[in-house]
């Protein structure tokens, strides 16, 4: 589960998020995303940049909130600074990322959403976010495959030291051996994966063809079934995969644990040429004992799109290090990714049936013929919902059991829990999303959906209030001792001390 704080929540890339569907009133909603400038009208599939604002202006201005975009995020008069104290929502990526420090937090008096158009939300201080309630969301699994092609391409333009011949053709030059002398295939080398989660597993599948020695780190081993398919050895001692491999490709994210754990001493465990790719965050590694590394040919060549801090100031050293093959951060953010994930999702639904209470009140959405009142804007989205109450406590013909096979999505509730066992689990093979409509997700197996790399999410916060409100009736409701006054009204009965004498304030 990517829970990111103790009020976290985590959408998938479906699109398919609720922005506190209790709370009717308009919000501030602020997205800070890069400027694309003469880019921008290029591809009307580019919504990732500050001009089209993730392109979903439209549906919240129609919902009532209002849509503030800019690029501009540094400095006390930036256009952030002018909308911080009282804006609702921030959408942020950490393509040009606003680094929400605990001051920020302060000043954001209103924030109760921060939500990373992305992923890995390392530009947040998560602690000052979680102290101060504020949800953190964000897109897990959106841009996976992304990054998982994109690295799998940096390790091939390392090892077949590419960038030298391409610098040759633009300068007009031809030295083939200027190329040769260290270009190399990459059948039979050894490439330790470190940090195997949703990118870490695509890329042990793309390197499969290869026919390389395949090698992981990780807290939590993948799936037999994914280490037969991939033949991906798992060593639990980072320091003792480390000497073993020719290619390291970094795909932890940046936590208070992996914050640099590529320092100089671990550096120097490395196999003395070895090719580093990271694409995860650049504050894994220590900057300085990178370039020291490059610099010696400890490590003959180092690829990737992260940078401290974003954007990288035009005398960062990584720009001037030897066999670098780096770019700005870019490998999560192709059209693509940017979608989301743009084709169509089956979403099953399972909440109780309302019968004849449906039709008393247009605001009661959370019974199965409401559907939580989301069918159309899903539909709209070319998702397939389908929405039923028979959840397979009643057996294998149960509607759930008919879609569970291919399911992308599964939103379920407390009140009607579909009991996600680990055994629901491994025949839901295409399901990407647990959504509880409500808070508690004890009736799903976290452990099995969190090792299928299935996210979980809850609307956190959503009823706290009617729960709170309900709790403080039922005390009354005891100490006052209510209930027996009651059933004498309805029973036609009449003794006052048969209730006074155990009632109190
Ligand atoms: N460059 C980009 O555009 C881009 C895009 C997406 C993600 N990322 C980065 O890649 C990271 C990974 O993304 P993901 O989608 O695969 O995330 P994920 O959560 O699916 O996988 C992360 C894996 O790292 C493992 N891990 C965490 N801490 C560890 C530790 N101390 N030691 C060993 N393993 C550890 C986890 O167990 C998990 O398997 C993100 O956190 C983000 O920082 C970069």
């Amino acid at each position: 589960m990517a829970t990111l704080s103790a009020a976290a929540a985590t959408v998938d890339g479906t699109g398919s998020r609720t922005l506190h569907a209790n709370s009717p009133d308009s919000k501030k909603i602020v997205g800070v995303f890069y400027k694309a400038n003469e880019y921008a009208s290029l591809n009307p599939e580019f919504v990732g940049c500050a001009e089209a604002a993730l392109g979903i202006r439209d549906w919240l201005e129609s919902k009532g909130h209002q849509y503030i975009v800019t690029d501009d995020k540094e400095g006390p008069n930036c256009e952030l600074e002018k909308h911080i104290h009282d804006m609702h929502v921030l959408i942020t990526t950490p393509f040009h990322p606003v680094y929400v420090t605990a001051e920020k937090i302060k000043k954001a008096k209103n924030l109760q959403l921060l939500l990373t158009a992305g992923v890995g939300s390392d530009h947040i201080d998560l602690k000052a976010a979680a102290d101060a309630g504020i949800t953190v969301v964000e897109i897990s699994g959106s841009n996976a495959v992304s990054v998982a092609e994109d690295e799998l391409m940096r390790i091939l333009i390392l090892v077949r030291n590419f960038l030298p011949g391409y610098h040759q053709v633009i300068d007009g030059d031809w030295n083939v051996a200027g190329i040769a002398h260290r270009a190399y295939d990459l059948e039979g080398k050894t490439v330790g994966i470190i940090g195997a989660g949703r990118i870490g597993k695509l890329l042990l599948q793309r390197l499969k063809p290869f026919n390389c020695n395949l090698l992981y780190h990780d807290r939590l081993m993948i799936s037999p079934e994914l280490e037969k398919e991939t033949g991906a050895k798992f060593e639990e001692d980072l320091d003792v995969i480390l000497p073993k491999c020719d290619v390291v490709v970094i795909n932890t994210p940046l936590t208070e644990k992996t914050r640099g754990m590529f320092d100089k001493e671990r550096i120097g465990k490395l196999k003395k040429g070895v090719l580093i790719v990271n694409n995860a965050r650049a504050a894994i590694m220590d900057t300085q004992a990178v370039v020291d590394a490059c610099s010696s040919g400890h490590i003959a060549g180092y690829s990737g799109d992260v940078w401290n801090p974003q954007p990288a100031p035009r005398d960062h050293p990584w720009r001037y290090i030897p066999n670098h093959a780096m770019t700005p951060h870019v490998s999560g953010t192709t059209i693509n990714s940017q979608a989301n994930s743009p084709d169509s999702k089956k979403i099953v639904g399972v909440f109780y049936k309302a019968n004849e209470y449906t039709s008393l009140n247009p605001e009661f959405v959370g019974c199965v013929e409401a559907a939580l009142g989301i069918r159309d804007w899903l539909e709209s989205k070319g998702h397939r919902y389908i929405v039923t109450d028979d959840n397979c406590k009643e057996g294998p013909n149960c509607q759930l059991e008919k879609h569970i096979h291919d399911m992308h999505v599964l939103i379920t509730t407390p009140f009607h829990p579909v009991y996600v066992t680990a055994e629901k689990k491994k025949k839901a093979k295409n399901l990407q999303l647990l959504l509880t409509a409500g808070v508690g997700s004890d009736h799903i197996d976290m452990k099995a959906t969190a090792d299928a790399g299935i996210t979980v999410v809850e609307i956190s916060g959503s009823n706290a209030v009617s729960v709170a409100e309900d709790e403080l009736m039922r005390i009354l409701i005891l100490v006052r001792n209510f209930l027996p006054g009651y059933h004498q009204v309805i029973d036609g009965d009449g003794n006052v001390a048969g209730i006074t004498h155990r009632a109190y304030d």
